[in-house]
This record gives structure tokens, sequence and C-alpha cells, in this order.
């Protein structure tokens, strides 16, 4: 992905004689507004909402505002390398596309119009488990791009152990287990739509097709779909788990396990003692925990007590390239986008999403540059200030 900034830009410029009719946007916040424009207030708040009154959501952006990067000069940043490696797998960029549940409400490319996005550009996607789509079809789709699968834990422990034989069977190399919604959070914008997408049967794909799910039913899910999902309704989520529940994990998967929804430095050492190989810092957009700190707030510290025997990942308020540059040179080895992503889903499917990060990864390549930098590997604190 060399200097992939510099071509987007100039691709964009070249149109000037000959402007494309279907233009999409380039300001971030255009595509959330055009999105508000295009979905019902139920799916629109789904995406765009948060839990409680919001605080979190807005302080994981006041979070990436308050640092300030101070940029180097006359170092030679003609050719800017983009690239991580993460267990042993070499990406193009440190983006990752965020486990996101549920798209079949914003747009009927759903789950696979964003994993054929990211496929396209290298971008590995993280598909959920509370994906329309079942991880099987999403795999079939993608072909050989990467891939992780995200786990929700499951009470019953059956469903737990098939979602993680199933995604090693198809081709996930890594599974991020979310600790962070064991049960939805106060979510005020849901509650007063009367909006939860679940209960209309979309998001439970891979539980309607799981062995393990249908194996507690009477009548299959296509037969008696209410009844299936008042079953998913008892067992999505699991509010008795405690760390040494972590070794069930271990005993049914050998893939990297890499947790997500890590705040507070004292679990992410609980994470290194229970053998995982990677966390990611979470506060799953503001979406759960109201008055939770904000993520990029929270990484430093728990960088400072991983000492960099794990990878850090982080997410939660990353809009534009400057704030990977940020997360990077604090410590995040890799970050998830999620909303925006959502925004280029619902405006324009699958060439939304591509757009969207194609345009994220641009920035992140010019602003690299024009801040001395070219190399993500090589970003440190150094280049960062934070203002009081
Ligand atoms: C509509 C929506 C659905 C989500 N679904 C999941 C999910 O299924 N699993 C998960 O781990 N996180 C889920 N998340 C959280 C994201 O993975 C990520 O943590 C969050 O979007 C980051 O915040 P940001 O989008 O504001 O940057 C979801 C987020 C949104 C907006
Ligand atoms: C019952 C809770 C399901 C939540 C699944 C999707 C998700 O993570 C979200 O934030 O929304």
């Amino acid at each position: 992905m060399e200097n992939i900034g510099n071509k987007i830009q100039f691709d964009i410029y070249s149109t000037m004689h000959s402007p494309d009719p279907e233009r999409l946007p380039v300001i971030l916040e255009d595509w959330e507004k055009l999105a508000r424009e295009k979905l019902a207030d139920g799916p629109y708040y789904y995406i765009a909402g948060g839990a409680g009154g919001e605080h979190t959501m807005r302080e994981n952006l006041k979070a990436f505002t308050d640092v300030k990067i101070v940029p180097r000069m006359l170092r030679d940043v003609d050719k800017r390398d983009l690239s991580i490696n993460l267990f042993g797998d070499i990406f193009p960029s440190p983006v990752l596309h965020a486990p996101i549940g549920v798209q079949s409400i914003i747009h009927k490319d759903g789950e696979i119009g964003s994993a054929l996005a990211c496929a396209e550009l290298g971008v590995p996607y993280i598909a959920s488990s509370a994906s329309t789509v079942p991880m099987e079809k999403i795999a079939e789709a993608m072909g050989d791009a990467p891939r992780w699968f995200q786990l929700y834990w499951s009470r019953d422990p059956d469903i737990t152990a098939s979602f993680l034989k199933r995604a090693e069977a198809s081709g996930y190399s890594a599974i991020v287990v979310t600790l962070d919604t064991p049960m939805m959070a106060w979510r005020e914008y849901d509650l007063k739509n009367v909006y939860l997408p679940f209960l209309a049967g979309e998001g439970v794909g891979n539980y309607f097709t799981d062995p393990a799910f249908q194996a507690k039913l009477e009548k299959n899910p296509q037969e008696d779909p209410q009844a299936a999902i008042m079953h998913w309704t008892k067992v999505f989520g699991n509010t008795s788990l405690s760390w040494k529940d972590i070794a069930f994990l271990r005993e049914h998967t050998n893939l990297p396990i890499i947790l997500k929804g890590i705040l507070h430095p004292d679990d992410a050492k609980l994470a290194m003692e229970q053998g995982v190989d990677g966390i990611i810092v979470s506060n799953h957009g503001g979406r759960q925990v109201d008055g939770a700190i904000g993520a990029l707030d929270a990484l430093p510290e728990i960088v400072d007590v991983v000492e960099g025997n794990i990878p850090v990942l982080m997410d939660s308020g990353i809009r534009r390239g400057s704030d990977i540059i940020k997360a990077i040179a604090l410590g995040a080895e890799g970050v998830l986008i999620g909303r925006p992503l959502m925004y280029g889903l619902a405006v324009a499917g699958q060439r939304g999403v591509k757009e969207v990060l194609q345009h994220m990864l641009a920035d992140l390549d010019i602003t690299m540059g024009l801040a001395g930098q070219s190399s993500v590997s090589r970003l440190d604190n150094s280049i960062l200030r934070k203002s009081e």
C-alpha cells in the first residue's frame, strides 16, 4: 500500500473535468448525514447511538482531540510503509474492520458487502457472532482474504465450542472474544424506538445455523422462528463468566485469542496471566458502560503493563487518519474501525465501505508523511503532546 494517499488524492482531482455523477462523499460527517437521510429511526439510532446519555461516546472523540501531533520536518518521507505484522501475518495497513453485528438492517449488501470491500483492500474483516449471514457464507465470499471471528460467549457452552470449531473450519485466523457485552446495555434511543433487530430475526444467522443451538429446539428455526428467537434471548450472553473460564476457550481452539473490551490495566494483567494472545482496548464505541473512560485515554496505562508481551489493539472513536496515528503512537499495534464503515455501508453498500476505508488509509498515509513519519511500525509517543 505504498503511498496510497497520493494515488487516491490524484484519482479524485483527476475527475475535475469529468465529474462523476455517482460521486460519494469525501467529508466523513457527510456519510453520517446521508445515512441519517436514508435510514429509518430504528436502524439509524441502533448504529449511531450509544449507552445512557452517550457521555462515553463523546469522550471517545474528545480523547483523540486532546492529543496533538507535533510534526517533524526534513525526514525523507518519500516512501511510506503502512504495513504491520500481527500474529505472524503481514497486513497492508494497521486498520481492521471492527466486528459489527446485524448489518442487514442498514443495507441489503450487509456483512457480505463489508467483507468483500475489506477483501478488495486486504483489510482484515472481523465477522461478528451477531451477523445476519452465517460465518461460513462470509468466509466463502472472502476466499483467501484475511478474516477473524468475533465470539459472543454464549451461556450454552456447547454453542460457544461449536462457534469456535466452525470459525476454525471456515478459515478464520484469530478469535476476538468480546467481554463487554454479556447483556445489552441501557440504550435509550433503542428503548424509545422500541427497536431490537434480533427479535425480528436479524443478526442471528450464526445461531440459527448452529447444530448445538438447533439441538435444544423442538422445531428447527425455519419452522418456528419465534421459538428460536426466544431461545436466542436466553443463550446469547453469559453474565456468570469469570477469568478462570478463559481456559475453556483455550481448550476449544488453537487460534490466537484476543480479548476485546479491556479498559483497566489490572484486566490487561489478568488477560496475560490467562495466556491470551492479544487484547483490544475498547469501550464498544460507548455502547455499553456510559460514563466509562475514553478508549484512547485508557490505552497508555495498558500498553505500560503489557510491556510488549502481547499485541494491544484499540477501537472506539477512530474517525480519521490522524486518530490512527495517535493510537499507534500511544502503543496500539492496530486499530478497528466501526461506525464510519457502517455509514459507508448504509449509503452505498460494498462500494461505500470500500470508499470510506480508502479515504481513511489515504488520509493516514498523507498525514503520516506530513508529520515526518515514514513507517507505521516506528511511530512512537515522541511526536505527541497532550493538551490539559
Ligand atoms: C451497530 C454496531 C454493532 C456492533 N456490533 C458488535 C458486535 O457484534 N461485536 C462486537 O464485539 N462489537 C460490536 N460493536 C462494537 C464495535 O466492534 C466497535 O467496538 C465500536 O464500533 C467502536 O466504536 P466507534 O464505531 O465509535 O469507533 C458494534 C458497534 C456498532 C456501532
Ligand atoms: C443482545 C446484545 C446484542 C448486541 C450485539 C451487537 C452489538 O454488539 C452492538 O453493540 O449492538
